[in-house]
């Protein structure tokens, strides 16, 4: 299902290889934090620095649903339309490891219209690095244009 209301790209002004804006995003340890009780995902591995080192983690790491719903923001940004998202799949290639500071983990997410679809959709496939480490992989999203 989708929510769509008002997209501003038009499907015929795309190309494939259309480059969407870039965006760079930090998630601090408070972040975390507020996630965890929005999401109810309480591990440990979020938001106890000891936990994390004794399970082999180089420090708190994010939530990779908070990460891939922050990257998406790429698309329904340049899109104008937060309903414009009608698939969205990821794969978890690398932790976002957060420091214990006022910036926290430091997200880059760049993505380029990767094929045209039928219905006014397109294929957006979506880059995110965070300390020069990609860390979503295979992350593609369809996309409903007006
Ligand atoms: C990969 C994944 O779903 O991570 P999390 O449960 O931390 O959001």
């Amino acid at each position: 299902m989708t929510v769509s209301t008002a997209a501003k790209i038009a499907y015929d002004d795309v190309e494939v290889g259309t480059e969407l804006p870039a965006q760079t995003f930090n998630v601090t340890r408070a972040t975390l934090v507020q996630y965890a009780g929005a999401s109810g995902d309480f591990n440990p591995i979020h938001w106890n620095e000891k936990f994390a080192k004794e399970v082999g983690l180089p420090d708190v790491i994010a939530h990779g649903m908070f990460t891939m719903a922050e990257a998406i923001r790429v698309v329904t940004d340049w899109v104008g339309d937060p309903g414009a998202v009608v698939e969205y799949g990821v794969r978890f290639t690398k932790p976002v490891v957060v420091p214990n500071d006022d910036k926290g983990a430091v997200i880059e997410v760049s993505g380029k219209v990767a094929a045209k679809l039928d219905d006014n959709r397109v294929r957006v496939d979506l880059t995110a690095t965070s300390g020069g480490q990609k860390v979503l992989g295979m992350s593609r999203a369809v996309v409903q244009l007006a």
